[in-house]
C-alpha cells in the first residue's frame, strides 16, 4: 500500500468508519446520567470545530486499529481539508452592515470581526493562564495544582468546608434584596455564558472516578477527604474538565482555552437561542412557542425529573432552564413578555410582515434586559462607587456617542471574568416556593427541585406565576462567603442520594481553567499586593484570615474563587469585597460598551429617540406587572425586600412600556 490513490482510498474508508461512529455521539452524550455532564452539555451537540476535530481523531484511531498508523495525521488533515472538513469558515456580514437587528448567533456585531460574541468561540482572559505543564504532545495545559512552595493545594471540598460552609444550620441570613437578585443573576448568567465540559469522542460523559481518572485532559476528579459530614468516606465527585479550544484547520490552542456555547452579548440568548436551529426550535411565526398554560415548550430531548402525568422537560434558548423551577419561571415571564409586545405590535402596524414585527420585539425585549440588568440588578449588589467608575448604568437622556462603542474590545466572556460572577451562589436559597393567588406560601426544599420541573406544573398550571409572586416578597440569602447546604452539600441531588458541592466544583473548576490565584486579580484591581504576611489580607476580617490560614499554605496561594468570595462584604449584605466588584464590574462594561447593538446606541442598531424615551420606563416592576397573574402590587424596587423606604406600589402607579412611538415598522418612518 503505497500508491497516493491507495492511500486515498484508505483513509476514506476510515472516514466513512468515523462518521457512523459519530452518529452516535449525539445520542450517546444525550444517554448520560451525569447531572454536572448534563448540566454543561445538555442536548450533546458541540461546534463545528470540536466535531471536526473528532472526526479527525477518530480516524486517526480507525487507521490504528486497522494497523495503517504509518499515515500520518498531516495527510489525513490534507485530505480532509479538501472534503470541507477542518477548513475556516469565511463570514460574509454585507447584509448586517447597517441592518437594524442583530444576527442570533452574534457573528457580525463586531464589522471588523465578523466572529467575535459569536457562540461556540473562544473565552477571553483578564490575565494570562498558570496551568501546570505537562508532558509535550500530549496534555500541556494541566490545572493548576501547586502552590507557591511547590505544595498541592489544598482539597477543593476541604476549601469549601473551612470557608464556604454555614455554621447556623439550616436558617438562613437574609439580607435587605429579594430573591430577584438570586433569580436575575442566573438567568443573567445564561444570557451570556455556557462553558461546556470534554466528552469522549463517542460523545459520553467521562467516568472521572473510574475508568477515566487518569485521563488529564478530561478529568480533575474531587476526592472526598475523610471525615467529612456530609459525604461519605472514599466518596468522590465526577468532575469533568472544561472543553478546550480548537481552532478552525483543528489544532488544540495551547494554552488551553475554554469556549462559550452562548453569544457572549446580552441579547436575549436565553429566549432566542444561540444558533438558528435552536432559534428555529424555539420560534413560532411572531411569537416564541408555547405550551398550554401558556408554559415553555416541550423539548423532547431534553433530559429532567418527570413524577407526575402531564409534565414535560422545558425548552429555551439555554438548555439550563430545567435546573431548578424559579429559573424556568423567569424565562417563561420573558416568553409571556415577547408575546405580549408582538401581538400589541400587530395590532398597531396592521402588518403581516412577520419578520419586522419578531425583530422588532426580540429588539424591545433585549433592550428591557439590558436596562434592567445594568440601571437595577447590577447597582443592587455592586457599590455606587463601582457602578459609576465603570459606567454600568444606562444615560438618563440622549444616545450613547459613536466614540463610546469600542470596536476594538472582544466581548467575549472570559474565562476568570465571567468565572466570578459565581458570586451569584451565595444567593441560592434552600427553598422553592409558590405564593398562592391567596397568598398562602408552600415551600419545597430546593434539593427536591432540581431538574425536576413540577413546581412550574402545580396550582393548575400556574406555577410560573406563583414562583414570581413568591421571589418578589421573599427575602435573599446575604451576599458572603457562605454557600447554603441546598447547594454546597445537596447540588442536583438524584433519587438515590447522589450530590455535588457546587462551593469544591466552582473552586476546582478555577483549578481546571488554569486561573491565577486571588492574589494576581488584587494587583489587577489596583489593591494592594499581599505578601507572605497573612496580615496583608487587609479585606478579610481577623476571623477570616484565620481560617484561610489554617487552610492554605500561604496567602499567595489562595484560590481566586474563594479569596474574592471571602472578602468583608458590605454590612447591608448585598456587597461583596472590592476585588469581586471590581473583577465583575469589568466584566460588564466590556459587554455592555463592546456590544453594537447597545440598547442606547443611535439607529439604525439603537431605537429612534422617542422609543428610547420609552424603553426608559421600563422596569422588572413593569414587566412582572404587565405578565404575572393576580399580581395587583409590586415592592417598588422588586430587586429590594418590602421595606419603610421600599413600600409596595400599585401595579397601575408602576410606569410601563409604552409602544405609541412604534406607531410604524422603523425602517418606514419618516426621515
Ligand atoms: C439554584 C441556582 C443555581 C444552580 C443550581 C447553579 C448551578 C451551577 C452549576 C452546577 C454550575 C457549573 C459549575 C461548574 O461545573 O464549574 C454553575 C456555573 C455558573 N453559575 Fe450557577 N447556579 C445557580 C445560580 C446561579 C446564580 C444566581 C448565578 C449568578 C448570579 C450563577 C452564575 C453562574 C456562572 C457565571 C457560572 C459559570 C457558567 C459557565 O461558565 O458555564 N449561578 N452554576
Ligand atoms: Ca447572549
Amino acid at each position: 500500500l503505497t500508491t497516493p490513490r491507495e492511500i486515498g482510498d484508505t483513509i476514506n474508508s476510515a472516514l466513512n468508519e468515523a462518521n457512523r461512529r459519530q452518529e452516535n455521539r449525539t445520542k450517546n452524550g444525550g444517554k448520560s446520567l451525569d447531572q454536572l455532564f448534563l448540566f454543561h452539555n445538555r442536548l450533546g451537540s458541540n461546534d463545528q470545530m470540536t466535531k471536526d476535530k473528532e472526526l479527525l481523531d477518530s480516524v486517526m484511531k480507525v487507521l490504528q486499529e486497522r494497523g495503517k498508523s504509518f499515515i500520518t495525521m498531516d495527510t489525513v488533515k490534507q485530505q480532509l481539508q479538501g472534503q470541507g472538513i477542518c477548513v475556516p469558515k469565511a463570514i460574509n456580514c454585507s447584509l448586517y452592515i447597517d441592518s437594524p437587528y442583530r444576527t442570533i448567533d452574534g457573528s457580525c456585531n463586531n464589522l471588523d470581526h465578523p466572529q467575535w460574541g459569536m457562540s461556540f468561540k473562544p473565552q477571553r482572559r483578564l490575565l494570562p493562564p498558570a496551568y501546570e505543564k505537562g508532558p509535550e504532545k500530549v496534555v500541556r495545559s494541566l490545572p493548576r495544582c501547586r502552590g507557591k512552595n511547590g505544595k498541592p493545594l489544598p482539597n477543593p471540598r476541604t476549601v469549601s468546608n473551612n470557608i464556604h460552609k454555614s455554621l447556623s444550620g439550616s436558617t438562613t441570613q437574609t439580607n435587605e434584596a429579594s430573591l430577584m437578585l438570586f433569580q436575575w443573576g442566573q438567568f443573567i448568567a445564561h444570557d451570556i455564558g455556557l462553558t461546556p465540559v470534554s466528552t469522549r469522542t463517542d460523545g459520553s460523559a467521562p467516568e472521572c472516578c473510574g475508568v477515566d481518572k487518569y485521563n488529564l485532559d478530561l478529568c480533575l476528579p474531587i476526592e472526598i477527604p475523610p471525615g467529612d459530614d456530609y459525604f461519605k468516606n472514599g466518596t468522590c465527585l465526577n468532575f469533568i474538565r472544561s472543553a478546550a479550544v480548537v481552532s478552525e484547520d483543528c489544532t488544540v490552542l495551547e494554552p488551553r482555552e475554554q469556549i462559550n456555547k452562548l453569544t457572549s452579548y446580552m441579547d436575549g440568548s436565553l429566549v432566542y437561542g444561540s444558533t438558528k436551529a435552536e432559534h428555529t426550535r424555539l420560534r413560532n411565526g411572531v411569537f416564541m412557542k408555547v405550551s398550554p398554560g401558556p408554559n415553555l415548550p416541550e423539548n423532547k430531548n431534553a433530559s429532567c425529573t418527570i413524577d407526575h402525568k402531564g409534565e414535560f422537560c422545558m425548552d429555551a434558548g439555554d438548555s439550563r432552564v430545567n435546573v431548578v423551577p424559579s429559573l424556568a419561571s423567569m424565562h417563561t415571564l420573558f416568553v409571556w413578555e415577547h408575546n405580549r409586545i408582538a401581538a400589541k405590535l400587530i395590532e398597531l402596524w396592521g402588518t403581516n410582515d412577520n419578520e419586522t414585527v419578531f425583530q422588532e420585539t426580540r429588539k424591545i425585549v433585549t433592550a428591557q434586559i439590558q436596562r434592567i440588568n445594568y440601571d437595577e440588578f447590577l447597582p443592587t449588589f455592586l457599590p455606587n462607587e463601582t457602578v459609576r467608575k465603570y459606567k454600568l448604568r444606562s444615560l438618563e437622556t440622549g444616545y450613547m456617542e459613536d466614540s463610546e462603542y469600542n470596536k476594538s474590545s472582544d466581548p467575549a466572556i472570559s474565562s476568570d471574568g465571567f468565572y466570578s460572577f459565581r458570586n451569584g451562589h451565595s444567593w441560592i436559597p434552600n427553598q422553592q416556593s409558590l405564593t398562592g393567588e391567596d397568598g398562602v406560601l408552600q415551600t419545597f426544599n430546593v434539593e427536591q427541585t432540581y431538574n425536576n420541573p413540577h413546581l412550574i406544573f402545580l396550582k393548575n398550571l400556574t406555577g410560573a406565576h406563583a414562583m414570581l409572586r413568591w421571589m418578589a416578597s421573599t427575602g435573599c440569602p446575604r451576599s458572603d462567603r457562605i454557600i447554603e447546604a441546598g447547594a454546597r452539600d445537596k447540588l442536583f441531588m438524584t433519587k438515590d442520594g447522589a450530590s455535588l458541592d457546587l462551593a469544591a466544583v466552582n473552586i476546582n473548576r478555577g483549578r481546571d481553567h488554569g486561573l491565577l490565584p486571588y492574589g494576581e486579580y488584587r494587583k489587577l484591581c489596583g489593591l494592594s499586593p499581599l505578601t507572605e504576611s497573612w496580615d496583608s489580607l487587609v479585606d478579610h476580617t481577623p476571623e477570616v484570615r484565620e481560617l484561610l490560614k489554617n487552610t492554605y499554605d500561604q496567602p499567595a496561594d489562595i484560590d481566586f474563587y474563594t479569596g474574592e468570595l471571602s472578602e468583608t462584604p458590605g454590612i447591608n449584605g448585598r456587597t461583596f469585597g472590592p476585588t469581586l466588584n471590581c473583577i465583575v464590574a469589568k466584566e460588564f462594561h466590556n459587554l455592555k460598551f463592546s456590544d453594537r447593538y447597545w440598547h442606547e446606541r443611535k439607529p439604525p442598531e439603537g431605537f429612534a429617540p422617542d422609543q428610547l424615551r420609552s424603553i426608559r420606563k421600563v422596569s422588572l416592576a413593569s414587566v412582572l406587572c404587565e405578565n404575572v397573574k393576580y399580581l395587583q402590587s409590586v415592592p417598588k424596587d422588586p430587586f429590594l425586600s418590602q421595606s419603610c423606604s421600599n413600600p409596595l406600589v400599585s401595579c397601575s402607579d408602576v410606569p410601563k412600556l409604552d409602544l405609541t412611538p412604534w406607531k410604524q415598522p422603523y425602517a418606514n418612518r419618516p426621515g
